[in-house]
């Protein structure tokens, strides 16, 4: 006898679902053992998880911190930084304390006062302002008028070695006393010959130029409590000291404070020289060149040391080593993304000199040429990554002040 269609087909599908449900149970299972045969075998391999699913690495805890100040020393990577800070301002909407006027720094090289800030006296005295970064001296009373009392404090350094070197070609022809020498092994040779120390402010770049930068004597003598009592004064002052040479892992220390996500301190390298104008200090050169600016070995000695101690503190080695290798990745990606060639290029070949870097002394600074025909949402997440500081700066200015006369920056075309 046949069953009425009603039950037929409620038992059919009573035995359709059963058999389903087994199949779902089935998949389950075998996602769970898949996911455990992986997990094991990354443990196995010493491979981050993180690194397999990428979007479970970008979670951070609690809301991005938006309130930077960043000090600028010279020669030490910090146009690099200056554009991750101006890319995260213009993306997240926030203020930044940029130059007054015409000019391209906040005072520098005298003591920074709040009044070299553009809009910094409108509004009452107490305007604010989220981000910093522009080259300054550190005035730490006059800093905190334009800044919030929450603001995180932190700047970079480098081996003052590669830094007096890189400085010695760059300003070759601005600084007197590095005007008349034909090299930097020849001035470091007899620097008394050619540093004067009463044309001060002027010579700044010639000798401890990092301790100078952060508000301090760049002429004072080495000695021991003078040394210890200014790094305490750095300490207080500053939240993190990011070294140079260790870019990478910088960037992932920073990123972990500030609980910001991957791509916003992921950077192509910017205002670096050509290897045609690197030059090479001898051995006794580099000695000489740590003796005459004591005060910045020691500086860097002492914030190189610290830097890895907070690294440790803040994360195993291997997902220290993990989370760099992600910040590569990423970079790579956005390389072969948005670069013609996936590099960089000398100041001849930049062809919109929108992109092209301000060239100084006998230095080649390169920058970057984009690939044609980006859409055009890629096309402004390249543009910022490679727009120099000078040209970041005035589309900035621009924008948060739409009434100013632009910033002047027809030089640069030439
Ligand atoms: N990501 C990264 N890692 C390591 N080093 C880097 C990085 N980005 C820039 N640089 C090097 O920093 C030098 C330029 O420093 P600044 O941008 O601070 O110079 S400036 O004072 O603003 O003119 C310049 O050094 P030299 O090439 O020796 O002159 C750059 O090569």
């Amino acid at each position: 006898m046949e069953a009425p269609t009603g039950q037929r087909t409620v038992g059919a599908g009573h035995s359709y679902y059963t058999g389903a449900g087994r199949r779902i149970g089935c998949f389950w299972a075998v996602l769970l053992l898949l996911a455990l045969a992986v997990l094991l075998l990354a443990g196995v391999m010493h491979v981050d998880v993180r690194l397999l699913m990428p979007q479970l690495g970008d979670q951070v805890d609690g809301p991005p911190v938006t309130n930077v100040m960043f000090l600028k020393t010279h020669k030490t990577a910090s146009s690099t930084v200056l554009n991750i800070l101006f890319r995260f301002a213009e993306t997240h909407n926030l203020s930044a304390a940029l130059p007054a006027g015409g000019r391209f720094h906040l005072g520098y090289p005298w003591l920074f006062l709040a009044r070299y800030v553009e809009g910094a006296e409108q509004g009452g005295p107490e305007r604010r302002f989220n981000i910093m970064c522009n080259h300054l001296r550190f005035n730490p009373p006059e800093v905190q008028k334009v800044m919030p009392n929450d603001t995180f404090y932190f700047s970079i350094l480098r081996n003052p070695v590669f830094q007096l070197e890189s400085s010695f070609v760059y300003y070759k022809s601005h600084v007197p006393a590095f005007r008349n020498v034909t090299s930097l092994d020849a001035f470091l040779a007899s620097p008394w010959a050619y540093y004067n120390q009463s044309l001060g402010l002027s010579n700044a770049y010639a000798r401890n130029s990092m301790w100078f930068d952060l508000g301090f004597d760049n002429d004072a003598p080495p000695k021991e409590d003078y040394v210890r009592a200014r790094l305490l004064d750095v300490e207080r002052r500053f939240q993190l000291l990011l070294i140079a040479e260790h870019f990478d892992e910088s960037m992932v220390l920073l990123r972990r404070l500030l609980r910001w996500r991957l791509d916003d301190v992921v950077a192509f390298r910017l205002n670096a020289r050509s290897r045609h104008s690197v030059t090479s200090l001898s051995p006794a050169g580099q000695e000489r060149a740590k003796h005459w600016c004591a005060l910045d070995w020691r500086l860097y000695q002492h914030f190189n040391r610290t830097f890895w101690a907070r690294l440790r503190a803040e994360l195993s080695p291997r997902r220290l080593r993990s989370e760099v290798a992600r910040l590569r990745e990423r970079r790579r990606e956005l390389a072969a993304l948005c670069l013609q060639d996936s590099e960089p290029k000398n100041k001849s070949q930049i062809t919109d000199f929108r992109l092209r870097p301000y060239q100084s002394g006998r230095a080649d600074i390169m920058g970057y040429n984009l690939k044609p025909g980006l859409d055009n949402q890629t096309l402004q997440t390249c543009q910022r990554m490679v727009m120099p500081e000078l040209q970041y700066m005035a589309h900035l200015y621009t924008l948060q002040f739409p009434d100013k006369p632009p910033k002047n920056i027809a030089f640069l075309e030439a």
